[in-house]
């Protein structure tokens, strides 16, 4: 590989079988956009979608949008969508609520499955909410929460073992971009008769993902970040088909009921994966997430991965190449098939430098502690994008 230069980029880019992706999007004029991994662009079919929706649905058909316009079946038409790039069947994935609310519905969901038993894991150094969701659920049944590194999951499981009533984690690690391998930890869950609960936040949209052949129990994930749902776009949940008629979801709303307009005061819930419906949805916003899906019609999960790690691997070698001695520390795993699609660098001015960045018209963002994240999505990012940031970085250390 020659050093990598802003030439290379540009090569890079000619050969890219996705770049004509990039005008479905509206970035602004000269603008990097390195913070897909936080909130998606703007897809351009999702304001005329939404203007639609609200004048001619809404404005129009008033309450008949919900049985004329199909808007009642929205969250599991859309779930389909999602769930088809989750590696699951229709019928087992719902849209609706946030991914903190979803989370909280199946986490105690499983552990209502597995009522004998007291301990539940969840990833350390996952996402907060995941943390602070957990002790509530732990709280309300009376369970412990275990905080355990990823690297030790499957062996802690196994140590464990039937004490474990369910384990949680995100696929892709928020902070560092590590992806963790979904079938071997939920293997290992199994082998000792735990649920899993996967958190696919930073991996849906970035990776192909095989839910049903991995054998996954449960999983939540946002729709704003890789799906560019928009922000606040509602979160998705999945549920096998194989635990459907056990699911027991403490947010037992009416829209999950198999007869809601039967208006009667015992709940009943729907068969299927409509009982993890809650109350009514943000509709407006599911049809702008609806809209966005469009381009994920039209492009192989496997061809957004396969770029995704070549652009990571070009801003990795650019910045071995060119910030050395810069104060950079890579904490995102090298080899790409350990990488979600965000490259993670430390830095003790990581703060001052991404002010930097953003004056200069580019965007990532920090975390702590001290770390500066690069989203590459596949279906908006160049090469030269890439190029332009190793070069900022450099000018502002
Ligand atoms: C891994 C992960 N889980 C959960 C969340 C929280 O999701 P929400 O705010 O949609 O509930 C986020 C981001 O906000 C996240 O990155
Ligand atoms: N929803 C947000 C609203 C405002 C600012 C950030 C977020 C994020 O999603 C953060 C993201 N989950 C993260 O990986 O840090």
């Amino acid at each position: 590989m020659p050093t990598p230069s802003r030439e290379t980029a540009e090569r890079l880019d000619r050969a890219d079988p996705l770049i004509a992706l990039r005008e479905r999007f509206s970035l602004p004029e000269g603008m990097v956009y390195l913070d897909g991994n936080s909130l998606g662009a703007l897809s351009v079919g999702v304001p005329a979608a939404v203007q639609t929706a609200i004048v001619e649905n809404w404005g129009r058909h008033l309450i008949n949008v919900w049985t004329e316009d199909g808007w009642w079946d929205v969250p599991l038409r859309v779930g389909d969508r999602v769930g088809r790039l989750l590696g699951a069947q229709a019928g087992q994935t719902v849209v609706g609520d946030s991914t903190s609310v979803h989370l909280f519905n199946v986490l105690t969901a499983a552990a209502r499955l597995r009522p004998d038993r007291r301990l539940l894991l969840v990833e350390e150094g996952g996402f907060p909410t995941n943390h602070y969701l957990a002790a509530s659920v732990a709280r309300i049944l009376g369970l412990e929460v275990r905080r355990v590194p990823m690297p030790d999951m499957a062996s802690t499981l196994r140590r464990l073992g039937e004490r474990v009533a369910v384990v949680t984690a995100g696929a892709v690690d928020f902070r560092t971009g590590e992806l963790w391998d979904v079938c071997a930890v939920t293997d290992a869950a199994h082998d000792v008769g735990t649920l899993v609960v996967w958190d696919l936040c930073h991996a849906v949209g970035a990776l192909p993902l095989t839910l049903d052949a991995d054998g996954v129990d449960f999983a939540v994930g946002c729709s704003y970040k890789f799906l560019s749902g928009g922000p606040g776009a509602p979160g998705f949940v999945y549920a096998a088909r194989r635990h459907h008629g056990d699911i027991d979801q403490p947010l037992s709303g009416w829209h999950g009921h198999a007869e809601p307009f039967a208006m009667v005061p015992d709940y009943e819930p729907t068969p299927g994966i409509g009982r993890l419906r809650v109350g009514s949805p943000n509709i407006l916003s599911m049809l702008a997430l609806d809209a966005a899906l469009d381009v994920f019609d039209d492009v192989e999960m496997t061809a957004v991965r396969e770029k995704n790690v070549a652009l990571g691997d070009f801003f990795i070698e650019a910045v071995d190449a060119h910030l050395a001695g810069c104060g950079f520390e890579l904490v995102t795993p090298r080899r790409g098939d350990r990488r979600g699609s965000q490259v993670t660098l430390r830095h003790p001015e990581a703060e001052g430098i991404m002010r930097a960045l953003n004056k200069q018209g580019i965007m990532g963002d920090v975390r702590p502690p001290g770390l500066l994240r690069f989203g590459f999505n596949s279906l908006y990012i160049s090469y030269t994008d890439i190029f332009t940031v190793v070069e900022a970085l450099r000018s502002c250390t």
